[in-house]
């Protein structure tokens, strides 16, 4: 509350101001040192932000090797979503056939980062296959099967400000699809490592157990259950041990250590959950489990998390001021000057032109002229340099909505900490070949604070000169794009309180046929579709746990005053199943591949920019 801390610090003043005056009329002296809010660990006193505040911290993980972590700020329920609002999520589409019909050499650190669209519903919007990136939670944050305590979601879909293709330059150059919460899937404590499942059980919305099995390079990384098999192996250690007498004097861990370094077991998950250190020796002897002990290792103290990490939910997301702009990003509390608001965690592309697309006669059979047509979405949500064909794209927590504003900026980039993340300066100084095709994100930019920032307030970065160029000349020439005036998107038609066209209605009067009508088969098969058909009452349709598939209306009637629709879905290739008296709230349109407002060709596309001062000489090969 903006006001109510107004007034704190006015009162507080203002007793300051009393106690100074000693009746001699000389200032007493300063030697009260100021009350230090937020002491670093060497006792230095940090500005007073509402660090205390702080739910989610961006800080080293407590995996060795694994980079960064995030971690919980404060306890949280079962259930609770961790962040005051969800992610944006954006698409990246057919990104593999626009590049090899190029022929280029294909490598993108985005790979390691990216989920399967299918599990997000976004699959529709290409037709080979889509990606998308997450941040936050579904970048930043590690994956330990067994330690698993938060549930990513599937993200919501609207047009902010409901921008339309036929009057606003906006339409299309920023993602749609926003709000994918994460949640606890246990209770949490406060200091708890926060861990996602990239994963390992083959649940729709995970890439599939093959993550890790794909990727060698981390070595055999304990998966489900892993832990508790190597606990049971440290107790059956034990045991022989007391058997065999002669093993019972053996001095502190040797044997042990030589037990599970035995190359023979090199590739064994369950042996590589020990770390084989002497504090887990002794834990173990105090009979605690290994998974008892993860969680006690990765615990964290607030003073260890101020001295090591960022916060990273100083920010939540709305409509931006700017209306051409679509989302943004606003202050979640008081954020003082100076102080770092964000971390910007960075996953490089050393060649922009990765993400340039191609014209496509039918991407299908891949026919094209070679001919470039815009550029995938996500080089909006990437910094680069125009002296550079290296493109920074920030993963950290609600940063991608941060909008640009030169007159109204409140906050800038600087390099990141080497000690709190990911990031390695000596790359400042080394030329980008050398760490284009690195797998693992090397470096991290953090936004600091300009000037005091109230709670509210939007979040607003100067993305330089070259973008606002660019955005003036956009909207200077930019035309509605020929038919826009006709197009109805998947989202109005969903939005709009119109009754479902039968079948045979929609002879006289199709729908777009830039959509489709689904309907989520899964409502149908649950105990809320019962429940609906006694009361009438919807009470889950969670678009969380829905599976849309194609679907066609074949009559309607009302019951109780509430339209409702008989339809077939196609439930797979050979299979139809018939839909009875279904709510409008079963049925979803989708937009068709290449329809939606990203693929205009006269979309906005431009990276941000890094401040020359800021951007290292060795990275200028252009
Ligand atoms: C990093 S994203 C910012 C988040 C974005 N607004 C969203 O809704 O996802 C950068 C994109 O936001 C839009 N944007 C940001 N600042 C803008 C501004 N001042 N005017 C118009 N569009 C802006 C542009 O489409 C830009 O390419």
């Amino acid at each position: 509350d903006v006001n109510v801390n107004q007034e704190t610090i006015q009162t507080e003043n203002a007793n300051v101001d009393a106690s100074e005056e000693t009746g001699t009329g000389e200032k007493k002296a300063e030697q009260d040192e100021p009350t230090c809010k937020n002491p670093d660990s060497d006792g230095t006193c940090l500005p007073p932000s509402n660090l205390e505040e702080c739910g989610i911290w961006l800080a080293p993980s407590s995996i060795p090797g694994a980079g960064l972590g995030m971690y919980a700020g404060r306890d949280f329920k079962k259930g609770e979503e961790l962040q005051p609002s969800g992610e944006i999520v954006i698409p990246m589409i057919d990104i593999n056939h626009h590049q090899y019909a190029l022929g280029d050499q294909f490598f993108m650190l985005w790979d390691e980062y990216t989920w399967s669209a299918t599990g997000l519903h976004m699959d529709h919007l290409g037709y080979v296959e889509v990606k998308v990136a997450s941040p936050g939670f579904g970048s930043a944050a590690n994956s330990f099967i067994d330690l698993v305590n938060v549930d990513e979601l599937r993200p919501r879909h609207s047009i902010p400000h409901g921008l339309h293709r036929s009057r606003d330059p906006g339409a299309g150059a920023f993602s749609t699809y926003h709000d994918r919460q994460s949640t606890a899937s246990v209770d949490i404590q406060k200091g708890e490592e926060l861990f996602v499942d990239y994963g390992q059980q083959v649940s729709l919305n995970r890439y599939g157990w093959w993550w890790f099995r794909d990727r060698k390079h981390f070595g055999p990384v304990p998966l489900l259950g892993d832990l508790d098999t190597a606990t049971s192996v440290f107790k059956r250690f034990l045991e022989m041990r007391q058997k065999h007498h002669k093993l019972r004097d053996e001095p502190f861990g040797d044997l042990w250590v030589s037990f599970v370094e035995k190359t023979d077991f090199d590739d064994s998950r369950s042996l590589a959950a020990f770390r084989k250190t002497e504090e887990e020796w002794r834990l173990l002897h105090q009979l605690k489990t290994l998974k008892e002990i993860r969680i006690l290792e990765g615990l964290r103290t607030d003073e260890w998390l101020r001295e090591h990490g960022t916060c990273a939910d100083n920010m939540v997301e709305g409509e931006s001021t700017i209306r051409q702009a679509g989302r943004g990003a606003f202050a979640t509390r008081r954020l003082v000057k100076d102080s770092v608001i964000a971390p910007l965690p960075l996953i490089h592309i050393g060649d922009a032109s990765i993400l340039d697309m191609l014209e496509f006669e039918d991407i299908r059979t891949l026919k094209t002229e070679n001919v470039t047509n815009g550029a995938q979405l996500t080089l909006n949500y990437c910094f680069g340099h125009r002296e550079s064909s290296l493109l920074l794209c920030p993963y950290g927590p609600l940063t991608s909505l941060i909008n640009h504003n030169q007159t109204q900026a409140n906050v800038k980039l600087r390099w990141a900490d080497a000690a709190k993340g990911n990031h390695e300066p000596e790359l400042l100084e080394r030329l980008v070949e050398h760490f284009a095709f690195d797998k693992t994100a090397k470096l991290a930019m953090e936004l600091i604070a300009l000037r005091d920032i109230q709670p509210g307030e939007e979040i607003f970065l100067d993305y330089g000169d070259d973008w606002e160029a660019a955005w003036q000349q956009h909207v200077q020439s930019w035309e509605p794009h020929p038919r826009a005036a006709d197009y109805i998107s998947a989202y109005q038609l969903d939005s709009s309180s119109e009754r479902l066209l039968t079948e045979f209605e929609q002879m006289d009067r199709p729908y777009p046929e830039n959509v489709q009508l689904r309907c989520d088969i899964k409502f149908f098969r649950s105990i809320d579709y019962d429940h609906f058909q006694q009361t009438g009452e919807i009470t889950v349709l969670d678009y969380h746990t829905s599976e849309w598939v194609p679907c066609e209306i074949l009559r309607f009637r009302v019951v109780n005053n509430q339209m409702r629709y008989t339809a077939v879905a196609r439930v797979d290739e050979n299979k139809n199943e018939k839909l009875t008296d279904a709510p409008k709230e079963a049925f979803k349109f989708l937009d068709n591949p290449y329809t939606t407002d990203m693929f205009l060709p006269n979309a906005f596309r431009h990276a941000m920019m890094i401040p020359d001062e800021m951007f290292p000489e060795y990275w200028m090969n252009l």
